[in-house]
Formats: C-alpha cells, structure tokens, sequence
C-alpha cells in the first residue's frame, strides 16, 4: 500500500498517518519530521532548511525529494508508505512519478483531508500545547498564515494533478477523528480488493 496524505496544515495528516500505519504495517514518511530531525542533529541539510522552515516556507524542492528517494529505498519501505507532507509543489509530485517508476512503484490512492480553514489555528494552537518539548518553532499565528497561503498557492494545485490521474479521494476531515479514519481505511480496503482481483 503506497499512498500520499494531502490536506494544509492542521488537517489531521499525521493522527490519521499513525492508525494507517499500524492498520496497513507500512511506513509514514514525514518530509516534516525528517527535516525536523535533520534541524535537531544539525546537519547540513538542517541547517539549510531551519531558517526556511521557521518563517513557514517551503524547503526547496530537490532538498526534499532527495530525502525522500533516500528514505523509500529502505527496507522497511518496502510493504509499503504513507507520504505525509509530501509532495508539496507540482514539480515534487512529478519527481515522485518519476522515481517511483524508476522502483517500479505505483501509487494506490491520494487521500486530501478537507477542512475549513477556519478550524486550522485554533487546531495548531492546541497541538502546541500538546507537543511534548514545547511547541514546534513554526506553531504560531503568523508562520500558520504563511503556510496557509504556500498551501493554497503551491500545494492545492495537486489535487487537479492527482484528479487527472485517478488517484485522488476527498475525505471530510472535519469529521471526528474515529470517523475520518473509518473513511479512509473503507477507500484503503476497496484498493485492496481490487488490487487482490
Ligand atoms: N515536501 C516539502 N517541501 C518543502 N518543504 C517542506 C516539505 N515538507 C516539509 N517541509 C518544510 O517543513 C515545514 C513543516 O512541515 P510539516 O511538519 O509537514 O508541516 P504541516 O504541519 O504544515 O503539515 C514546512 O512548512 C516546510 O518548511
């Protein structure tokens, strides 16, 4: 089971990614927490993408999808991914066709979680307060207005993309969190069945 999680920040991508995770035994690959880690030990790419990531930017495209290829060549990739915050711009998702062709790797279903956007802040400002550490540096009103307009501008164009190839199923992610993901696991299963034949 490959899929991608789409939805803007707050939507619930990385709650629902966790009960997939356990639900399908496959992997979540979070662009965010890999770059997060990446921050935390100080590498390179860290140090890069810290500054970027703080002001709600996005990190540029083939610093992530260098990542990213590294990250689904690992064995315990192999049954399968769940992208989380990934891809985020029209020339991420066609890097991501490319490699996953290059893997003879096809995706089974695009997942965008729908919110009202007026739900967003008050959603982040409790995650921020439930963040064990202390609240992630681009959990604030102004970095979350940042990512909101990125999000509409360079990310809602995906799901067009993912329209016009068949993948994409819209999911009411205002819906209670047990709901949401009874939804998603029901167009999971289906996949499933059919893939069985
Ligand atoms: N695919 C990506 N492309 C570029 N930047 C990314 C990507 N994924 C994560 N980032 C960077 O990490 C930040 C946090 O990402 P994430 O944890 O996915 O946040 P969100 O809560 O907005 O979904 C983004 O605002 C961006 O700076």
């Amino acid at each position: 089971m490959r899929l991608i999680l789409l939805g803007p920040p707050g939507a619930g991508k990385g709650t629902q990614a966790l009960r997939l995770v356990e639900r399908y035994e496959i992997v979540q690959l979070s662009t965010g927490d890999m770059l997060r880690a990446a921050v935390a030990a100080g590498t390179e790419i860290g140090l890069r993408a810290k500054a970027i990531m703080d002001s709600g930017e996005l990190v540029p495209d083939e610093v992530v999808v260098g990542i990213v290829a590294d990250r689904i060549q690992q064995p315990d990739a192999r049954r399968g991914f769940i992208l989380d915050g990934f891809p985020r711009t029209v020339r991420q998702a066609e890097a991501l066709e490319q490699m996953l062709e290059e893997n003879g790797l096809g995706l089974d279903a695009v997942i965008e979680l729908k919110v009202d956007e007026g739900i967003l802040l008050s959603r982040i400002e409790k995650r921020a307060g439930e963040t064990p550490g202390g609240p992630r540096a681009d959990d604030n009103a102004e970095a979350l207005a940042k990512r909101l307009a990125v999000y509409r501008e360079q990310t809602a164009p995906l799901v067009a993309y993912f329209e016009a190839r068949g993948l994409l199923r819209t999911v009411d992610g205002m819906a209670p969190v047990d709901r949401v993901s009874r939804e998603i696991e029901s167009i999971l299963d289906v996949r499933l069945e059919a893939a069985r034949g």
